[in-house]
């Protein structure tokens, strides 16, 4: 599979989104004419810069409003053909795109269409050179690729083909079994891009929503794999007029564009019966059976307090480490190391973030397996040396450049507790009253909002994750949104909560944490109250939600009032859905804003964010001492 990626797709310069383009790892590069023109260098230094790079230059584009033209403007739309075949030679580039005319001027008929492409065929070919049709989804007479595909089939030159767009073919959803019929050589070039399903006008939908194959809501797998059953192994080209990406992150928005083909050409292999696509090969999406462990890093002083909170809570500690400074927490399935090492990743991870939740780990069938995948799909292995005799756990960057561990039941991975560790008998003077915490419900995970897709496409092409629908948290001080990734058993379940502006709760976390990172732990009990009453013995500091809360909660849900009274009397916040109830209990926050959850679901699927309001002005009002703005 060739990769390519049209310079529309990513911000920046020419010259930088060259570069960006080739360090992403794509083969080749299709120039948009816009970014030719704000360019003050000449197409041949265009042309050289790309080579340079080890590109080729795919395609050159858009030529539009040429068939069909009435005889008054026919002359003069050759005209401007022949310039562009001018800029495409030097260039050195033997295909241009032709994109469905737009203009009222222009008739229909398939006929005069079929002339016109043969007789800018007859042109190109003269100078060695190819055009490609692509039907825009809302050209005036062409909006189906069905209709540019008898176009091209009646101009019948060789030096006229067919452009595919999977954007304007799956937003008309236009049967993709059309395409399988079509003779591979005559499909000139294929253009990808995904989209959230936007109920919008076709035209600005695609040029300010489109995104990533796997980033969005399109069936870009199955249009690319009837493609693939033609036999058309030639460039798959990311084509992405996005808003956010315009903007963004040069480098890292072109190293999703090549993760997402990587990824999408896995997926069609893995599809496709006759294996026409030369992908990389690589292990299948990765099952999660669970959280491992979450590692925190911190200095003596906030691990005194960060133990003290897990106390309360009802967390043991029951081993430490035979060579570094790390103790584990247990509690149910639930393990929690506290690494406080003055030197390492950890430390300098503490330097950076404060305290906080760096690593995690995830138990998957295979880690090795796993951790090939995330390689092929371009995540950054991280390896730390570890003494003589001591477990080496496969890992790779994660969200803010935490670690996420890969630990299996197959090697001595899942034993590394057991070897890295030496069991303690703790002594307290004070006994600690089990909570019956059961295993970690969810990771919540505070990102910039124009991190989000990144950090989904990462979880998602990686392992076995399937996403939610977006939610809307309502801070007093704004929006954030919130996206779930889970798998089917809901072994793992990871919110990513994208934040705009700092004076949100999750703002204030990224600005002062310095980064994305885990902002929120939630643990299981199957039984709240039975967990509420064991944590106010421990001494655990639940967040006080506001009594106005209950009454409402009451009278919206139609509860008894004993039970309101009991979750109030518990500061327990409660909500439902259509498949059960869910009870959550908040901690208070720690150092930047981090925090605990309790949760018991009975069946519920959310994540309560009706209750998030609530709750992050209960958190601020307790934070406000420490200096977060007043909203
Ligand atoms: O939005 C457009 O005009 C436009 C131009 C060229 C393309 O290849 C395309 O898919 C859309
Ligand atoms: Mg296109």
């Amino acid at each position: 599979m060739k990769t390519s990626i049209a310079t529309v797709s990513i911000s920046g310069e020419l010259p930088e989104k060259l570069e960006a383009i080739a360090a992403a790892g794509f083969n080749g590069v299709e120039i948009f004419e816009n970014d030719f023109l704000a360019f003050d260098g000449s197409p041949a230094e265009v042309g050289r810069m790309a080579r340079d790079l080890g590109l080729e230059i795919t395609l050159f584009q858009p030529f539009r409003d040429f068939e069909g033209m009435p005889e008054s403007h026919r002359q003069r739309t050759f005209d401007r053909a022949e310039r562009k075949f001018d800029i495409m030679q030097e260039l050195g580039t033997d295909l241009v795109l032709v994109c469905s005319n737009v203009s009222p001027v222009s008739l229909g008929g398939i006929d005069r269409a079929a002339a016109d492409f043969y007789e800018l065929g007859e042109r190109a070919a003269k100078r060695g050179l190819r055009v490609g049709y692509e039907a825009l989804a809302w050209g005036r007479h062409i909006n189906d690729h069905r209709d540019a595909w008898e176009i091209v089939r009646r101009a019948d030159h060789p030096s006229v083909g067919l452009i595919l767009d999977s954007f304007h073919s799956l937003s008309r959803k236009i049967d993709i079994n059309s395409i399988r019929s079509i003779p591979k050589e005559k499909i000139f070039i294929v253009q990808l891009a995904d989209a959230p399903l936007i109920d919008m006008d076709l035209l600005y939908w695609s040029r300010h929503f489109r995104n990533m194959p796997g980033e969005g809501d399109l069936p870009v797998t199955a249009f690319t794999a009837a493609i693939a059953d033609t036999g058309y192994d030639g460039y798959f080209s990311l084509e992405i007029f996005n808003d956010q990406f315009r903007g963004g992150a040069t480098r890292p928005i072109a190293a999703d564009g090549h993760r997402s083909l990587i990824y999408l050409g896995d997926q069609v292999r893995r599809l496709q019966r006759n294996q026409t696509l030369t992908t990389p090969v690589m292990p299948e999406r990765s099952d999660v059976e669970g959280v491992a462990f979450v590692e925190f890093s911190a200095d003596a002083r906030d691990a005194a307090n960060l133990t003290q909170i897990l106390k309360t809570m009802g967390f043991r500690k029951t081993r430490v480490h035979r060579s570094k400074q790390v103790s584990l927490y247990e509690q149910g399935g639930i393990r929690l190391l506290v690494n406080t090492e003055e030197e390492g990743f950890a430390s300098t991870s503490f330097a950076v973030h404060g305290t906080s939740a760096y690593a995690m780990a995830l138990s998957v069938k295979n880690a090795q397996d796993t951790l090939q995948r995330a390689l092929a799909l371009g995540a950054e292995q991280f390896v730390q040396p570890v003494s003589a005799g001591e477990v080496s756990i496969p890992a790779i960057r994660g969200v803010g450049g935490g670690l996420i561990y890969l630990i299996d039941g197959q090697s001595e991975l899942g034993r590394f507790a057991e070897i890295d560790f030496i069991a303690v008998e703790e002594e307290t003077n004070v006994p600690v009253t089990p909570a019956n915490l059961l295993k970690v419900d969810h990771v919540a995970q505070t990102v910039a909002y124009d991190e989000m897709l990144t950090w989904l496409l990462f979880y998602t092409s990686i392992f076995d994750l399937h996403k939610t629908p977006m939610v809307d948290i309502i801070d007093p001080a704004g929006v954030v949104r919130s996206q779930a990734l889970e798998n089917a058993n809901g072994n793992l379940r990871i919110t990513l909560n994208g934040a705009e502006n700092r004076r949100t709760l999750a703002g204030h976390f990224i600005a002062e944490k310095f980064g994305s990172g885990v902002q929120h732990l939630a643990f299981s009990t199957s039984d709240i109250f039975q967990t509420a009453a064991a944590l106010r013995q421990n001494g655990f500091e639940t967040l006080s939600i506001s009594p106005n809360y209950y009454g409402d909660v009451e009278a919206r849900f139609g509860l008894d009032p004993d039970l309101t009274e009991r979750l109030k009397a518990e500061n327990i916040l409660y909500d439902r859905d259509e498949h059960g109830e869910y009870f959550q209990i908040y901690s208070r926050t720690f150092g930047e804003g981090f925090f605990f959850e309790i949760v018991e679901r009975r069946n519920y699927c959310g994540y309560g964010a009706p209750n998030a309001i609530f709750r992050i002005a209960a958190l601020k009002r307790q934070m406000r001492p420490e200096g977060v703005p007043r909203t």
